[in-house]
């Protein structure tokens, strides 16, 4: 997860496939890594050994096994081979009903308001049936292969046990000879009917590994014109960037400069704003251009703030002492507020705990770029959800902030404007920048 956030944010999985694999995929690798693998090494040790010594015992009983073994084999390899399409489509299956799930979650408090909340049930329930459906053609084709290899291997040792039992009767081999070769035959075997009964268990998690591991390759080089600057200037130079699976350009050619103070840009919806803070805050690759910047702390128009208390929410970029807490709070009159609450710094928030209103979090949002020791901050629409004053606290926190910083604010407010050192102005119908 912690791997997934730090790509660019068009490197990462879509949500409903990232939360498959985060939740049963890493389970399925456990089957797969410390059952079927083992069973494999087994499988390639065993009946060889098993093989060698028949040879040295009973010459004939050796032929049999070795007319038969590759049999089984080579029909588990037949059987995977038709069960892939099946894993492949419960995959699916799985990964699309994750995907309603959180969709339908986030967007439930709207669906509730239009009254539609009821209908979810229905496309919950035929997704689940879908993937109901595909888990049981797997069990019937794994129950059905493993019957398959058992009938296999008991009708090969049954050949062996019979001619040796016609020999023996015949008195060609003697009786110790007889019964070692009916004992060791069994051993050839089973190594390879295990791995077939394994290899059902062991699918998905080879799936999930296979889609994993190409996403766990070394980080550094994925974002390289982002690293290694120490300047507090921030350049763009003839960025283009295209959102994955999109047809239009959102941003194209696009040159920017801004340096320490306060840089406002400004621009209708939908011009691009917050995808330009994404390339310069590193989160998204430009399609085309360079972006030249060193650490960058973006405050988004919708703040995370982790389940835990103030302090924690306060502190997610690093440790700080509770008096510069209290500073950043004050400079965002959320002081008075926090102090009155039970615990103080200590309060819990989230689900567990206190609720903060949409002003509120994006007051704390502030507090925590004021913490922040990185060089370049960029906000986001940071007084989207405010009141009149609390627009006011907030845009002279902005300037002083911009005292020790270089400050990017997307923002629609022209009072901020007014205050700016800088203004850039996003154009879409020229795509061009205007300062
Ligand atoms: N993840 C995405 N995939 C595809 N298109 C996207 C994605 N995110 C944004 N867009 C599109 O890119 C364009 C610019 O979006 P962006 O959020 O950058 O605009 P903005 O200028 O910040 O708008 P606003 O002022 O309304 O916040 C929009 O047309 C939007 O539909």
């Amino acid at each position: 997860m912690v791997r997934w956030l730090s790509l660019p944010a068009d490197d990462r999985p879509a949500p409903d496939a990232a939360v498959t694999l985060a939740a049963q995929g890493t389970a399925t690798v456990e089957p797969y890594a410390a059952r079927f693998l083992p069973a494999l090494v087994h499988a390639a040790v065993v009946p060889v050994l098993a093989l060698a010594a028949l040879v040295w015992v009973d010459w004939l009983s050796a032929l049999i096994v070795v007319l038969t073994l590759p049999l089984l084999p080579f029909f588990a390899a037949l059987i995977g081979k038709t069960t892939q399409a099946d894993t492949d489509r419960r995959w699916a299956a799985l990964s699309a009903l994750s995907g309603h799930f959180v969709d339908v979650m986030r967007g439930l408090p709207t669906l509730v308001t239009y009254g539609r909340a009821e209908r979810q049930v229905d496309v919950i329930g035929e997704v689940s049936q879908r993937h109901r459906r595909a888990t049981m053609r797997t069990l019937k084709l794994a129950f059905l292969s493993s019957a398959a290899l058992e009938l296999l291997a008991s009708i090969s040792v049954a050949i062996v046990a019979v001619t040796v039992g016609l020999r023996l009767t015949h008195g060609t081999i003697p009786l110790m000879t007889g019964l070692v070769a009916i004992l060791l035959a069994p051993e050839a075997y089973w190594p390879i009917r295990r791995v077939g009964a394994e290899f059902h268990a062991a699918a998905d998690g080879a799936e999930a590994i296979a889609t994993l591991l190409p996403q766990l390759r070394p980080l550094d080089g994925v974002v390289p014109e982002y690293r290694g600057r120490s300047s507090v200037d921030v350049r763009a130079e003839g960025l283009s960037y295209t959102h994955p699976g999109a047809h239009r350009p959102v941003l194209t050619d696009l040159t920017l400069s801004a340096g320490p103070g306060l840089t406002v840009i400004t621009g209708p919806s939908g011009a691009g704003k917050s995808t330009l803070l994404d390339l310069l805050a590193g989160i998204r690759r430009p399609t085309e251009g360079q972006v030249h910047t060193s650490r960058a702390h973006l405050v988004t128009q919708r703040p995370f703030l982790p389940a835990g208390t103030i302090r924690a929410a306060l502190t997610v970029g690093g440790e700080a002492p509770d008096d510069a807490l209290w500073s950043a709070l004050r400079a965002v009159e959320l002081d008075g507020f926090v102090a009155a609450l039970p615990s103080a710094l200590a309060t819990s928030l989230g689900d567990e705990g206190f609720g903060l209103s949409a002003g509120q979090r994006a007051r704390l949002a502030i507090a925590r770029a004021i913490l922040s020791d990185a060089p370049i901050q960029l906000l986001d629409e940071p007084t989207a959800h405010l009141d009149a004053h609390a627009c006011e606290v907030v845009h002279s926190a902005i300037t002083q902030l911009a005292q020790r910083h270089t400050v990017i604010v997307v923002t629609h407010r022209t009072e901020l404007v007014a205050l700016a050192d800088h203004h850039v102005h996003l154009d879409p119908a020229t795509e061009k920048v205007a300062r």
